[in-house]
Parts: structure tokens; C-alpha cells; sequence
């Protein structure tokens, strides 16, 4: 028998896809996952003969590149799991800079509040649970991406009313709104070459790409959109491509949105446009 230690390092050296370390933490995930295993217990002696066949399963999962939130069915947003599926995207770090922004912006009680493109619910729902008493709205055009998002806000106890609706050609009945949100579709199909394999095979293509003719749309009709369900004063917030942030603003500008920004993450990349109506 060898450590859990070693056994991470064995098992993470056959995930190619990853960097070591990212490796070594997706082994430990999974670990925890199937087995309810702490890091304290690194140099505890791993018996592997006992652990489950399907932690085995899972582990041929991760090697063909499928992330490991997939293979869970789950992933962490914002200090609460998420349930996820084929049909939605993974969330990520820099929505949850997104959702902490419009938390911090925003104290005040009964905001009525709209999420577009909600996939598993993660902004709507992390929003409806640390905002004071909002009263929350989600949309998105997939019914399997909605499913997901209900099922989360039940786990999770959070109140939102979730819709079907393709923003490109139909509004949601939420007016008045004091917030309008959205994580669009905002990769062009020209930038597929440079992405991850494991984001490229397994994630929705419904939740990432837009047609390289106009990667903006999205944005341009939730912004014109936002121009109807907005109150005056109230508060448009995107996530965006790094490479259009610019361009974003301006078309904000243009269609008369006033205090518009454009702010970084943490890494650095121009992550968020935010203006006021
Ligand atoms: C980038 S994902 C964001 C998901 C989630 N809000 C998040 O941040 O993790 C974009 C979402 O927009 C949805 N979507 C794509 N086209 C749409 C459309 N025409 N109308 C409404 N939603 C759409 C996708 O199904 C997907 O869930």
C-alpha cells in the first residue's frame, strides 16, 4: 500500500491534459468526492482495493479530458455547490467577481432583478440569497439549462422565477427593473482553435459562441432591451469577452447608458461593463 500522497501524485501524472498541480488537485477532489477524503489525511496509508469501482469510472473520465464538475454533476459558486449537466456551463471565477460586484453595489432592499442566459442559476440565485430581499427573474433559451437552474434554486432555497425565452427575439415581462444582468454567449466561433480540449468537447456550445460576423449581439440587444425594462437609474452589468471591452462601452454609450465602466478581474482582463440607465 502507498500514501494518498503518492497515489495523487501516480494518478495525477496520467491527466496530461493538466498542469501538475491542477492535476493533483482534481485526483484530491475526486477522492473526496467518492471517499470523504481530507487533505490532512495525505500520509495516511490509501487502500485502494476498497475504494468504490466507480471512483475507477470517474477516474477514465478525467483522462478523456471531461471536467471533473461534470463528472460530479456539481461545482462550487460563490461559497454554495451548483448542480451542472451537459447542458449548462461550468461557472467560473470571474462571474463570481460579476455577482460580488452587484452584492456590494447594491444594499438596498426589494431590487427587482434579472438575470439573461442563466444556465445553472448561479447569478440569480447567489444574487436572491446575499441581496436584501430582491426579488429575482431568470431567463434562458434552454429548457435542460432551466431544469438545472430550478433544481439548484430549490437545493438552495433561493426564491427566483425562471422562464424560457430567446432574448434575441422575445423580452421578458419583468418591468420595471432596478438591475439587469447577463453572462452572454461572447466567444466568436474564429477563437475555438485556442480553447482547452476539455472546454471544447464537454461544455454547451449554446453557452459560449456567437458568430464571428457579430460577436457582439448579444449584448447590443440586452443593452437596447435594457433601455425598455430598466427603470431610469437602474443598473445594467455584463460579463464580457477581455478582447471587447471597449467596444462594449461604447455601444452603451451610444444607446445612452451614462457612468459606463469597464473593470478587470483579478487576473487582470477587462471582465465586466457596468452602466446606469
Ligand atoms: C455564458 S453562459 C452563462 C451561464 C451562467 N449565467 C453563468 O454565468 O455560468 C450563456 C447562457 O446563455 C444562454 N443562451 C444562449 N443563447 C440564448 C438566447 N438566445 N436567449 C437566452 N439565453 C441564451 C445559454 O443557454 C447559456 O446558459
Amino acid at each position: 500500500m502507498s500514501t494518498f500522497q503518492a497515489l495523487i501524485s501516480s494518478w495525477a501524472s496520467e491527466l496530461s491534459i493538466y498542469e501538475k498541480q491542477e492535476a493533483e488537485s482534481v485526483v484530491s477532489w475526486l477522492l473526496e468526492h467518492h471517499l470523504g477524503w481530507r487533505r490532512t489525511q495525505i500520509l495516511d496509508e490509501a487502500d485502494v482495493s476498497s475504494f468504490p469501482q466507480q471512483l475507477f469510472g470517474d477516474f477514465e473520465r478525467l483522462k478523456t479530458g471531461e471536467p471533473i464538475q461534470y463528472i460530479m454533476g456539481k461545482g462550487p459558486f460563490y461559497g454554495r455547490d451548483f448542480f451542472v449537466s451537459a447542458a449548462t456551463l461550468i461557472p467560473r471565477n470571474e462571474t463570481e467577481e460579476l455577482v460580488h460586484l452587484i452584492i456590494k453595489e447594491n444594499p438596498e432592499a426589494g431590487l427587482r432583478i434579472l438575470d439573461i442566459g442563466t444556465g445553472t442559476g448561479c447569478i440569480p440565485i447567489s444574487l436572491a440569497l446575499e441581496m436584501n430581499n430582491p426579488e429575482v427573474f431568470a431567463v434562458d433559451i434552454s429548457e435542460e439549462a432551466l431544469e438545472v437552474a430550478k433544481k439548484n434554486a430549490e437545493a438552495l432555497n433561493a426564491k427566483v422565477t425562471f422562464s424560457t425565452c430567446n432574448i434575441l427575439t422575445q423580452t421578458p415581462e419583468v418591468t420595471p427593473l432596478d438591475i439587469l444582468v447577463s453572462n452572454p454567449p461572447y466567444i466568436p466561433e474564429q477563437e475555438k482553435a485556442e480553447m482547452h480540449k476539455n472546454v471544447l468537447d464537454f461544455e454547451p456550445g449554446l453557452a459560449l459562441f456567437v458568430s464571428n460576423d457579430d460577436p457582439l449581439i448579444f449584448y447590443k440587444e440586452i443593452a437596447k432591451k435594457g433601455k425598455q425594462l430598466l427603470k431610469l437609474g437602474g443598473k445594467l452589468y455584463f460579463e464580457i469577452n477581455e478582447k471587447y471591452g471597449i467596444q462594449v462601452a461604447e455601444l452603451m454609450n451610444e444607446l445612452g447608458y451614462t457612468e459606463v465602466k469597464v473593470l478587470r478581474d483579478l487576473n487582470g482582463k477587462e471582465r465586466i461593463a457596468a452602466g446606469r440607465r
